[in-house]
Order: C-alpha cells, then sequence, then structure tokens
C-alpha cells in the first residue's frame, strides 16, 4: 500500500548553515498510527513543520499522497489534518463556527457535516459550549476544538503533535478511541508525545529522533534490537538509545 506520508533524505530547519533534521527517511502507511518520540529539542516539531510545508526543505523532500507541496499544493493541504501542541483559535468565534470553518474549508457539508459535528459534540462534551467563544474556554476546551476540527475534516492523515497536554481524562480516551477507528477506516495518523506507554500502547510502529537523526526506527521488538536489548518497554529501549551514544542515540538515518 502506497504510503500517505513520504519524507526522503529531509534535511531541514531554521537556517541552511546549521540544519536541525539531518536526512530522515521515513513513512507512514494508510492504517497505522506512528509514534514520533524524542528528547526536548530532537527535531519533532521541526519535522513537523516540514510536513506542514511551514518550512521548505534544505534538501530532500516530503510527499503526501504521493505529491510535494509545490507539485499538488492542493491535494497536499487538504490531505492533512494537524493537531498542534497549543490550541490556535479564533477568539471571537465559537466552537460551532470554527466547527463550519474547517467544514467549509474541507468540503464537508449537508448531513455529513451535521452528523460529525453532533457526534463530536458528544464525544468530546462540549454540547453546553458549542455556543461559546473561543476565548471563553478552558485550555483543554480548546484543544478538544482543535482535535474535533481534525477529526471533522476526516483527512488521509492526521498529524498529531503532544495531544495529550490539558485533556482531561475522559478527553484522552475519547481522543484515543477515535485515532483507533480512524486508524480502523484507513486514515494515517503521525502522533509525537513524550507519554511513552501511551505511545507504546496505540501505535504501531515507532520513530525515535536523537539530534535530529532517526536513532531507531519500527515496531517494539526492532527499537529493542537497536537498543540492544531483549526485552523491555518502549520506555527502557528509549532511555537507552538516547542516553548513551555507543547504543545508538546518533545512529544514522533508518527506513
Ligand atoms: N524558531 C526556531 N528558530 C531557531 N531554532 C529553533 C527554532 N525552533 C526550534 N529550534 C531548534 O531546533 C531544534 C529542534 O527543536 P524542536 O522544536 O524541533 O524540538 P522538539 O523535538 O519538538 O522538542 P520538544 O519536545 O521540546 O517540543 C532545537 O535545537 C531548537 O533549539
Amino acid at each position: 500500500m502506497l504510503p500517505v506520508l513520504q519524507l526522503e533524505s529531509l534535511v531541514g530547519g531554521y537556517s541552511p548553515r546549521r540544519p536541525v533534521l539531518h536526512g530522515l527517511t521515513f513513512n507512514v502507511k494508510p492504517g497505522e498510527i506512528v509514534g514520533l518520540i524524542g528528547l526536548n529539542g530532537a527535531g519533532k516539531s521541526t519535522a513537523i513543520k516540514h510536513i506542514l510545508g511551514l518550512m521548505a526543505p534544505h534538501s530532500g523532500s516530503v510527499r503526501v499522497s504521493g505529491a510535494t507541496l509545490e507539485e499538488q499544493p492542493e491535494l497536499y493541504r487538504g490531505s492533512v489534518a494537524y493537531v498542534p501542541e497549543s490550541p490556535v483559535l479564533f477568539d471571537e468565534l465559537t466552537v460551532d463556527e470554527h466547527l463550519r470553518l474547517t467544514g467549509m474549508a474541507y468540503g464537508v457539508e449537508g448531513d455529513a457535516f451535521a452528523e460529525r459535528r453532533e457526534r463530536l459534540l458528544d464525544e468530546f462534551h462540549m454540547r453546553a459550549k458549542r455556543g461559546a467563544f473561543a476565548e471563553h474556554l478552558s485550555k483543554g476546551m480548546k484543544q478538544k476544538v482543535m482535535i474535533m476540527n481534525a477529526l471533522l475534516a476526516n483527512p488521509p492523515l492526521y498529524i498529531i503533535d503532544e495531544p495529550f497536554l490539558g485533556l482531561d481524562p475522559l478527553g484522552i480516551r475519547s481522543l484515543l478511541d477515535r485515532l483507533v477507528e480512524v486508524k480502523k477506516a484507513g486514515a494515517a495518523v503521525l502522533m509525537s508525545s513524550h507519554i511513552l506507554s501511551t505511545v507504546e500502547a496505540y501505535c504501531d510502529r515507532y520513530i525515535v529522533l536523537h539530534h535530529g537523526r532517526i536513532a531507531a526506527m519500527g515496531a517494539l521488538d526492532d527499537v529493542l534490537q537497536a537498543a540492544d536489548m531483549r526485552g523491555g518497554t518502549l520506555d527502557d529501549a528509549f532511555f537507552k538509545l538516547v542516553s548513551s551514544t555507543a547504543g545508538g542515540g546518533g545512529a544514522s538515518d533508518g527506513r
């Protein structure tokens, strides 16, 4: 099955003289959740900015649904929904208005729009707040609106950056349940998080980023092997990979 997201030898960062990402090659296929993990400053958000097209590669490429942003900007943008680490909303629009705006942007209209909106309002316990302005919502509620917008769009690719920050346990459960559902329906999900137990439980594959390079990639067994371990958790392997250079912490690009 063709990957929805393909990074090929991506070199990128904020200044051409000092790249942050050193040749990342990985993909995310339909029907899988891939966890992007790494220490603070490893390059996760920078990689996500390149995937979203907010930053241009110094070299290498990013393809979404088979095309680069330059080749097919509409296909590329319409294929991705992004949930950022910190919610970005319009203060003077209500929850309902945000959902309507997303529906218009992604071409979700009529009965399909109404059905998805009603379900999301219930699932994320936001029905009572549907008419509230974003500026009057709590931090976690704002994050829920970002997540609801992404799910409403129902794209082939979800990019989710630290989604659990600020969410209450019910919100976390609703999000995880829906990620499993969209994955079963064939969506591809790239999720960055520091909550390794959740990443281990929900992701099919993991990418361990360390100093802008892939230190390990694959299923749990692959990551354990890269860490030279026979058994253990993702947390154990991660700790070993990022705390010893010899153990593969600064390893080369993986596939
Ligand atoms: N706007 C920026 N300008 C210049 N350098 C930046 C900028 N944002 C991040 N960096 C640098 O890029 C590197 C990678 O940062 P990035 O934000 O991608 O890390 P991260 O893995 O997302 O970390 P965290 O877990 O803390 O969110 C760091 O060295 C950081 O200092």
